[in-house]
């Protein structure tokens, strides 16, 4: 398998996994996709489900990451996805339970069992093993630099914390988490891990990230590395999921006629990109619900055709603040599918386009015309009274305690479900354990705190306060991070 770049031209070369793994964003600012996307047919699929049934998620997931893996042993795969996937660093030994929600009438995917009580773990912690593997075969060092608005950062830190060869900077949107996403990021003690509040919202962390990623002699003598979804290895991670999915709300037989929705709480288009791709290999998904919340850039895309991604000031600080995004990056992958995987058309709307006029427009071409037949999107958007609305009358209606995120998932999935035929499963993202003031205001009461949080607040913290300057960051990571020892 080959991957190239959403911004390539015709005849640029293509990569394999190995080197995009440590590569993260393409040197041409694209983002990297397999040159083709697998397929699963329904013996495949049959045959994931045998695995999932007998041998568990981690053993179905290596079978799904060898699909796009050729430079890695099988067996190699299967090891990493057992260590990744275990009890006790997950809460549930079926990894990802899907649930019906009685009362609602959809399903709730339970993607935050995880170390860190988000989804992100789900892909994180196979890249702390995929990271550890590669750069031990090639005798290498690699310094993460990362941007968070609130649960990517803790997620990476937890995987590659003890990981020999390895360094995080992570960047935080000063002001912008919750006290227990602070908490659980800024007390960590490890020396290779340094936290950094920037003087900005996310967007302006992750264009950072990305700035550093573009000075290729910076990048070069620091052997900078992504844990961003911009890293296609998180993106594949998260493929599997659904269609383990799949496997949990379908039965034994099941062919392409068994159509699934998935409502997917949305920022940066991670989630929802890792379902459109597992939705081209031919995983039998009808919609694909793009939720977000007051931060809407997407749902306007998907409702009007026009993606314009909106500035610092107007970027608001919410009740999901994870989702406070406004330049979702990964959207980039989808449009590259959506214009038939022409890079030179990719790059004049998200380099030019965007750069002289902060926005595209596409209302007027058969490609959104088909959004929603051919790739089955469809969005909606949910508010901070919405949310706390959806969290109260879950709760009442079917016992169950949904975080911000979840919620708004949640509300726009009963505004859809009349429009959607079929299994509706709205995808959990976070535990409520992680946005405490939300919940009570929602419900009167505080969170319930799992065991293995408890304490986690009032440690001391490490964090250095950074001007949102690219330079700036430089010289951070030139005074932070020593060269490092190969793992
Ligand atoms: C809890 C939570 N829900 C949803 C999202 C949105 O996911 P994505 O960025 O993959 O769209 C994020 C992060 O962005 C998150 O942390
Ligand atoms: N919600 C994320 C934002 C970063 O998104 P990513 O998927 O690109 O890592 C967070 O919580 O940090």
């Amino acid at each position: 398998m080959r991957y190239i770049s959403t911004r390539r031209g015709s005849d640029a070369p293509t990569s394999s996994f190995s080197d995009i793994l440590l590569e993260g964003l393409a040197p041409d600012g694209g983002l990297y996709l397999p040159e083709e996307y697998p397929t699963l047919e329904a013996p495949d699929l049959e045959r994931l489900r045998v695995a999932l049934r007998e041998d568990g998620y981690a053993a179905m997931a290596a079978r799904v990451l060898a699909l796009f893996i050729d430079d890695i042993p099988a067996e190699d795969l299967a090891a990493m996805a057992a260590r990744a996937y275990s009890a006790p660093s997950f809460s549930d030994p079926q990894i990802v339970p899907v649930t019906a929600l009685e009362g609602a009438g959809v399903h709730l995917a339970h993607l935050s069992g995880g170390p860190t009580a988000a989804f992100k773990d789900m892909a994180m912690q196979l890249l702390g093993e995929l990271f550890e593997y590669e750069l031990t075969r090639c005798g290498d060092w690699l310094t993460v630099v990362g941007a968070t608005s609130g649960d990517t950062g803790s997620s990476a830190e937890y995987a590659l914390r003890a990981r020999p060869g390895l360094s995080v900077v992570m960047l935080t949107p000063a002001g912008r988490m919750t006290a227990f996403q602070r908490a659980q990021m800024f007390s960590l003690p490890d020396d290779n891990i340094v936290n950094v509040a920037v003087d900005g919202v996310f967007d302006d962390c992750q264009d950072l990230v990305k700035a550093i990623n573009m000075d290729a002699d910076f990048k070069a003598a620091w052997h900078v590395g992504a844990v961003n979804s911009i890293n296609w290895a998180r993106l594949l991670a998260q493929v599997c999921y659904y269609v383990a999915t799949w496997l949990r709300v379908t039965e034994e037989g099941a062919d392409a006629s068994s159509r699934v929705s998935v409502v997917v709480p949305t920022g940066n288009f991670g989630n929802v990109c890792a379902a459109h791709i597992a939705r081209q290999m031919g995983l039998p998904l009808g919609a694909l619900v793009v939720a977000t919340n007051e931060n809407d850039v997407l749902d306007e895309f998907f409702r009007t055709g026009v993606y314009r991604p909106r500035s610092r000031a107007h970027t608001l600080a919410t009740s999901s603040p994870s989702m406070d995004i406004s330049k979702a990056s990964n959207f980039e992958r989808f449009i590259f599918d959506l214009l038939g995987r022409d890079g030179d058309a990719t790059r004049a709307l998200f380099d030019r386009a965007l750069g002289r006029d902060g926005f595209f427009d596409l209302s007027d071409t058969p490609e959104f015309a088909s959004l929603r037949d051919t790739y089955g999107f469809v969005s909606g958007t949910s508010t901070h009274a919405d949310r706390l609305a959806e969290i109260a009358r879950t709760e009442k209606e079917s016992g169950y305690l949904l975080d911000p995120h979840t919620a708004d998932g949640m509300h726009v999935a009963r505004a859809l479900r009349g429009q959607i035929d079929g299994p509706l499963v709205v995808m959990e993202t976070a535990l409520p354990v992680k946005f405490a003031d939300t919940i009570f205001e929602a419900t009167r009461h505080l969170p319930p705190v799992p065991a293995r949080f408890e304490g986690i607040e009032g440690q001391v913290e490490r964090v250095t306060a950074l001007a949102n300057s690219a330079d700036a960051l430089k010289e951070l990571i030139a005074q932070r991070i020593s060269p490092g020892s190969p793992a």
